[in-house]
């Protein structure tokens, strides 16, 4: 998996002439994405990354594409879009929307320690404050009124005692959604799906966040649950690793403190992180899309962080 728009060397030397990147020396496709066809490509400028978008379209792509231009050039470690001769980041190949950008070097550190979440929880707050002044709008689209019309379609395959959970969840989140404490959250463009696997690691050096494409504007707090509930936690069980949790908020606080109000809404915060994952990997799972070439990511292990969540409240945020 997955090259879906397969791309020559040919075809990337007659497209690369619109880039100031001089000639294309090679391409290699790369077999981990899920959702479009990425390349590694050398041209005589350096190493960069191809991406033909298999589902987003020229109408949707602006907002990730420009909210990584602006996080670059505000010295946020995220891969630069590159623009052609007519300053255009996003172009036609093979009839889809492609896109170059930088490359980021290292890999992804799927065994975190604290050092790492530091860093992580650093960035992240870097890239919240960098993100303020970015002009376009687009709402979180795997947000809460995603969840509402989402969980109608996932009940009906679940048990009942899970369907329960589901329901008191939702309704939970309808009603925090609707608090002061809630309203007052700071919020912004956030990156909404910071896992493991969409940050570069090089040593111990954060190399950058990557993988955009579930970015929406949403509050802070959600963007820092959601990585807290990858980063910081004990895969098996799904439990909080309290020393690690502590390394991220430190990174994080050590460029933004946390508000009254987000540290109010901290737990309900990281219970509505593991909805959203558990919500999105239960639809793909009991309804995947036609074509779908990849095992589903497993519901369960969002239902058990849920769980966990909910009966273990994490450490206060201070
Ligand atoms: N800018 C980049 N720099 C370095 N590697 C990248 C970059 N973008 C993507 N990759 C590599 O490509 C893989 C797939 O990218 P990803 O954005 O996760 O694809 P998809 O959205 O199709 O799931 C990543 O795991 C990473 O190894
Ligand atoms: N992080 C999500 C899946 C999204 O996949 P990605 O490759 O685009 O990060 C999950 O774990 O459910």
């Amino acid at each position: 998996m997955a090259v879906f728009t397969p791309v020559s060397l040919d075809d990337l030397t007659q497209w690369l002439s619109q880039f100031p990147l001089g000639k294309a020396l090679a391409i290699k496709g790369i077999s981990s994405g899920i959702e479009n066809s990425n390349f590694f490509i050398d041209t005589e400028a350096g190493e960069y990354v191809l991406t033909v978008f298999e589902k987003l379209s020229f109408e949707q792509l602006p907002f990730y594409l420009e909210l990584m231009r602006h996080l670059a050039q505000r010295g946020v470690a995220v891969p630069a879009p590159i623009a052609n001769a007519d300053g255009s980041i996003i172009n036609a190949l093979h009839g889809k929307p492609a896109a170059i950008v930088s490359k980021l070097a290292g890999e992804s550190q799927m065994s975190p320690g604290p050092v790492h979440c530091y860093a992580v929880g650093e960035m992240l707050a870097k890239m919240h404050l960098a993100a303020r002044d970015f002009a376009i709008k687009q709402p979180n689209l795997r947000g809460l009124s995603w969840w509402r019309e989402t969980a109608p379609v996932v009940l009906p395959f679940l048990p009942e005692e899970i369907q329960q959970l589901l329901r008191a969840e939702l309704q939970f989140q309808e009603d925090f959604a609707e608090t002061e404490t809630f309203n007052n959250l700071p919020n912004g463009p956030v990156h909404a799906d910071l896992f493991r696997n969409n940050v570069m690691f090089d040593g111990d050096r954060l190399t950058g966040f990557f993988d955009f494409y579930f970015a929406g504007c949403d509050t802070w707090l959600f963007d820092l649950a959601v990585t807290v509930n990858d980063w910081c936690i004990d895969v098996h069980t799904g439990g909080l690793d309290e020393t690690r949790v502590a390394a991220m908020l430190d990174g994080y606080r050590s460029v933004q403190p946390f508000s009254i109000d987000e540290q109010l809404a901290w737990q309900p915060m990281l219970r509505a992180a593991a909805l959203r994952f558990w919500l999105s990997r239960l639809y793909d799972f009991y309804l995947p899309r036609p074509a779908e070439m990849l095992t589903p990511l497993d519901p369960t292990d969002f239902e058990r962080i849920l769980r966990q969540r909910i009966a273990h409240p994490a450490p206060a945020l201070v």
